[in-house]
């Protein structure tokens, strides 16, 4: 189909792609495209971005005028939405092979047609460094304070800001423009790009860059877990999961190429970057995949060399190495002129790129004491590598390191540029990967299906380690009961029979035969894991494997698969299919083992306060099996502490009730009793540990708990087994009124726990979970504990209209429920009805702020149907919104009369003098109001003589903020002359 004929027939689905985040950036990335590339005008863009006009008119605009232009500019604009969407948002789309092949004439080129023509790598580098570009151009005097103040408005996000400096120094021409190019080229350096610098490239570096090119591509493209069961190339599978910068950044979605950007740099003077996530967020199969990009020379071709390091694979490095041995013997050996190739890398850092995964995995845990400069001299490995990361080795190589959250300490924080966190995946993302995993459209319909029944289990598959769980079992899933798949250790049992089972097909055993007649493949896999777990061993020799009594057989099961990491040495090694796999299976060993030392149990739930002679004693309980792979003296609790507890949170899981029944052929009943009791005394004691440090309220203020990490994996633990008696008795101990859980990397499976424990709390709480990822999914989960809540405060959490549409009509039902915060997410006018009806429903109704979300007038007046008839609220935050002086009107006549509204924002509106003069009435007519915020709001003298004149109807009003409205600073000294309650 022609790409015109394309763009009419899916102007539904094309406006929703571009604006149904609620967020402009995806319309914003689009133009900046189609700027570069010379499909837009600049008169064309500026009709298109109309500031405060609605997003969804800005698109349909776009959209009429790239059909008016023809075909070729229709394709530029389906290239350009390929390039900018996630992927998991293709799949609604046709784009029928479009591509954006013109490229603005540049044959004179003014400086600011450059900007133009540069527009999108512009706005990445800038979006790090606005304050730097604006004292640039204030100095050179191009640019006012108030241009600065323009470009600086914190409605913008970053990326926004760089958009608004770069269209200001459009319009004050040639020299401004000279400065922006000229700061980016200073900051950046010449050699930031490889199409800016020469680099002359002799024929042996060709030759070693095209042989660690392959190197590179060869490893890169399968997926290891598929090893054992199907060939899966990485293209077929691999999906966009959800990148953040920082809890704190409402930025539109990162791609890939956004990990080593400017974005969210913490410190310009460090090269290393952090990818973080969870056991199974996707860590590995992230850096597989920039590495296969790069080695198609679609990614990163910034960098000429990149060498990829896996920390498993260094953890078996027993000799001292230098740099250049690190790097010729670990990742490619150039056959010739290596001193040569070793020195270009020395004086080209900026070229190079390093990636290290599974820095948790490591056996020494980061530090910065053993310094180490020269490249040249040998050291340990770990040695080598903590220089290399802090940059006192090879500084100006770019490295991308990966590991779990817990084990990254604030020592290495400190040698940091920037923290990317790995979400996982989004809802659309999971429905994509079901979608790839599956070439039968039909059966992954009834995966999906079946996921849209189970919440429970929907919210596990944000995780991509469940949800390829999920997928490969398809079969046990859509074949077992509705409802009985509910935690993490349901899922991994759902794995166990899968392979268990999938090896004879064809003598599909009834009940639980399918682990009776595996039984010894169980143990000796447990005794492996188990062993491996307690001693950092997660690769295993063949005579590992023989000490475990695991067989031939065993392997053939498909838990193991050999290892690639160790492909350079002779004999053979495995591994677990996946490092949850062995946990999961070292929980098992735990609790089949009928010998197993008394005091494992306990010692692992410990954990939370275990020194580092603590985690000493503990290992005790191991074999000594692997030890000989070990640096004695030279181990750090942190590195090993993620996976032993999630081997406590399996076994938690295994000892639940619905399972003690399948153990009792291997372990005798009272040994079993005996660990459930164990576990649960465990978590009673450990939560009753949290609840005894909350410290007595100061007189006047809430009791508040601010809960420590290892509270939500106890909670998690509970949940596994799941036992409501547990849930009770631990929560009837915990009294307070708040309950603080900010920044804890709280997602839906997570929320699932919470609630289910939660629920049994005997005081309404505040529930304050600002700054997680809790999405749709997670707040649907929280439901269940909502009638204990007074107060829900879910900042910055990624939480749409769609979750809002279920989240508030529970509320309205929970009589406790006063007050609720929903700031930085992404809410739009859809939502407001809902909110609209807890106002008239619920009198007895205190707070409501949905600050920084993308509601305009009508939102606006949807709330104002509520606000007239609501009789209760004392607080109203729409600060950063665009409601305009049509949704300000619209609140002041709603708000006019109410005898209960203290504190008001509507700062960052846009509401302008217009609607200044109507808001004049709230302060006219309320006996109640106290504080009204109305700062960056573009108002004018006029408006602010309406408000000056409602004040002195009105004595309540103690403050009303005007900062950074439109006004000269004789105004505001005459006002405040005249007024002292305003503040500027
Ligand atoms: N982006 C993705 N697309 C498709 N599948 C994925 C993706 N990310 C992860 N997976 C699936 O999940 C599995 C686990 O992911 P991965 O090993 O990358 O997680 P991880 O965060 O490195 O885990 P760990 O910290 O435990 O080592 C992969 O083997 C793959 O099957």
């Amino acid at each position: 189909m022609l790409a015109q004929e394309l763009v009419l027939k899916q102007r539904t689905e094309l406006l929703h792609a571009l604006c149904s985040s609620g967020s402009s950036e995806h319309l914003e990335r689009v133009l900046d495209l189609l700027l570069a590339h010379g499909e837009l005008e600049w008169e064309e863009y500026q009709n298109i971005q109309i500031p405060g006009r609605a997003l969804y008119t800005n698109a349909r605009q776009l959209l009429d005028l790239v059909y008016t232009k023809g075909a070729v500019t229709c394709e530029g604009l389906l290239s350009a939405l390929k390039l900018t969407l996630p992927e998991g948002q293709h799949a609604s789309l046709s784009f029928s092979g479009c591509s954006l092949n013109r490229d603005r004439n540049v044959c004179h080129k003014p400086t600011s047609e450059s900007l133009l023509n540069r527009r999108p790598s512009l706005v990445r580098k800038l979006q790090g460094c606005i304050s730097g570009a604006l004292e640039a151009l204030t100095r050179s005097g191009h640019f006012t304070s108030g241009d600065c103040d323009e470009v600086r408005l914190p409605i913008h996000t970053p990326s926004q800001q760089a958009r608004r400096l770069l269209d200001h120094v459009r319009s004050k021409g040639d020299p401004a423009a000279e400065v922006v190019l000229d700061f980016i080229q200073q900051k950046y350096g010449s050699g930031s790009s490889l199409n800016q610098e020469k680099v002359e490239l002799s024929k042996e570096f060709q030759k070693f860059q095209k042989k660690l090119t392959s190197s590179v591509l060869a490893q890169s493209c399968f997926l290891s877990t598929y090893g054992g069961t199907s060939h899966m190339s990485l293209d077929e599978i691999y999906t966009d999961v959800e990148l953040e910068l920082s809890h704190d950044c409402t930025e539109a979605p990162l791609g890939l190429e956004d990990i080593v950007g400017t974005a969210g740099t913490k410190n310009v003077e460090a090269d290393t970057v952090l990818v973080s996530g969870e056991a199974g967020s996707g860590k590995s199969t992230l850096i597989q995949r920039l590495h296969l990009l790069w080695a198609r020379g679609t990614a990163l071709q910034d960098f000429l060399f990149l060498f990829p390091f896996s920390c498993r694979k260094l953890n078996s490095e027993q000799r001292e190495l230098s740099v250049q041995e690190l790097l010729f013997q670990h990742c490619c050996w150039p056959d010739r002129d290596q001193e040569e190739i070793f020195q270009f890398i020395l004086d080209h850092p900026h070229l190079i790129l390093f990636t290290f995964d599974g820095l948790d995995e490591f056996k020494q845990s980061f530090s910065d004491e053993h310094r180490l400069c020269c490249p040249t001299q040998r050291a340990p490995v770990h040695i080598l590598l903590f220089n290399l990361i802090q940059g006192s080795l090879m500084k100006g190589v770019w490295k991308v390191v990966t590991s779990r959250p817990e084990a990254v300490g604030p020592v290495l924080r400190k040698h940091l540029r920037k923290e990317v966190f790995l979400k996982g995946f989004s809802p659309s993302g999971i429905d994509c990967f079901v979608r790839k995993h599956h070439s039968d459209p039909t059966v992954a319909a009834k995966v999906l299906g079946s996921l849209q029944t189970n919440t429970a289990l929907l919210g596990l598959c944000h995780s991509p380690v469940l949800c390829w769980i999920v997928s490969q079992c398809h079969r046990e899933l859509l074949g077992c009961e509705e409802g009985s798949l509910q935690t993490i250790t349901d899922v991994y049992m759902m794995i166990l029979q899968h392979f268990l089972q999938h090896q004879r097909p064809e003598k599909t055993s009834v009940g639980l035969g399918w682990l009776q007649e595996n039984k010894e493949t169980v143990l000796h896999l447990g005794q492996l894991a188990f062993d491996g777990i307690g001693n950092t061993c997660y690769v295993f020799s063949f005579s590992h494997l023989k000490m475990c009594g695991v067989s031939e057989k065993d392997i053939s099961m498909g838990f193991l698969i050999l290892s690639k990491d160790m492909s350079f040495s002779h004999s053979r090694h495995y591994e677990f299919l996946h490092v949850t796999i062995q946990c999961f299976f070292a929980a098992l060993h735990i609790v089949l083992s009928s010998c197993s030392d008394r005091s494992t149990i306990p010692k692992l739930f410990e954990l939370q306060d275990m020194t580092e002679s603590g985690i000493e004693c503990f290992r005790a309980c191991f074999p000594a099996t692997h030890q000989e792979q070990q640096v004695p003296g030279d181990q750090d609790t942190a590195v090993e502490k993620p996976n032993l507890q999630i081997t406590a949170t399996f076994m938690s899981g295994l000892l639940s009730d619905r399972y003690l029944s399948m153990w009792h052929q291997s372990c005798p009943s009272t040994t079993l009793e005996r660990k459930v009791k164990q576990v649960s005394k465990c978590l009673s004691k450990g939560l009753q540990k949290h609840f005894r440090s909350i410290p007595q309220p100061v007189a006047g203020e809430k009791k508040s708990m601010h809960a420590m990490p290892d509270f939500v994996w106890l909670i998690k633990c509970i949940y596994e087994m799941q036992e409501t008696r547990i849930a009770k008795d631990a929560m009837s101990k915990l009294e307070v009124d708040h309950l603080k859980l900010t920044y804890c990397n709280i997602g839906p499976i997570e929320c699932t726990a919470l609630a289910y424990v939660l629920q049994h709390l005997k005081g309404p709480v505040g529930l304050q979970l600002d700054n997680n990822s809790i999405g749709d999914v997670g707040v649907e989960q929280l439901l269940p504990c909502m009638h204990i809540c007074n107060a829900l405060y879910l900042r910055n959490n990624n939480i749409t209209d769609e979750g809002i549409g279920k989240l508030i009509p529970k509320c309205i039902q929970c009589v406790n429920f006063q007050k609720i915060a929903l700031f930085n997410n992404k809410l739009t006018d859809a939502c407001t009805q809902h909110f609209s009806l807890l106002l008239k429903t619920k009198q007895n109704f205190l707070s409501l702020r949905l600050g920084n979300n993308n509601i305009t007038a009508e939102g606006a007046k949807q709330l104002a149907e509520g606000l007239k008839v609501n009789h209760s609220l004392k607080f109203l935050g729409l600060w950063g919104n665009k409601i305009g002086d049509a949704g300000a009107q619209a609140l002041a006549d709603a708000l006019q009369n109410s005898e209960t509204l203290l504190w008001l924002s509507l700062v960052g509106n846009g509401v302008g003098s217009t609607g200044a003069c109507a808001l004049a009435n709230i302060i006219r007519h309320s006996s109640s109001l106290e504080e009204i915020w109305l700062t960056e709001n573009c108002i004018t003298k006029t408006g602010v003589e309406c408000l000056i004149q409602a004040l002195k109807h009105n004595q309540h009003v103690k403050s009303l903020w005007l900062r950074n409205n439109h006004l000269s600073s004789e105004e505001v000294e005459d006002m405040m002359q005249r007024e002292s309650r305003l503040v500027f």
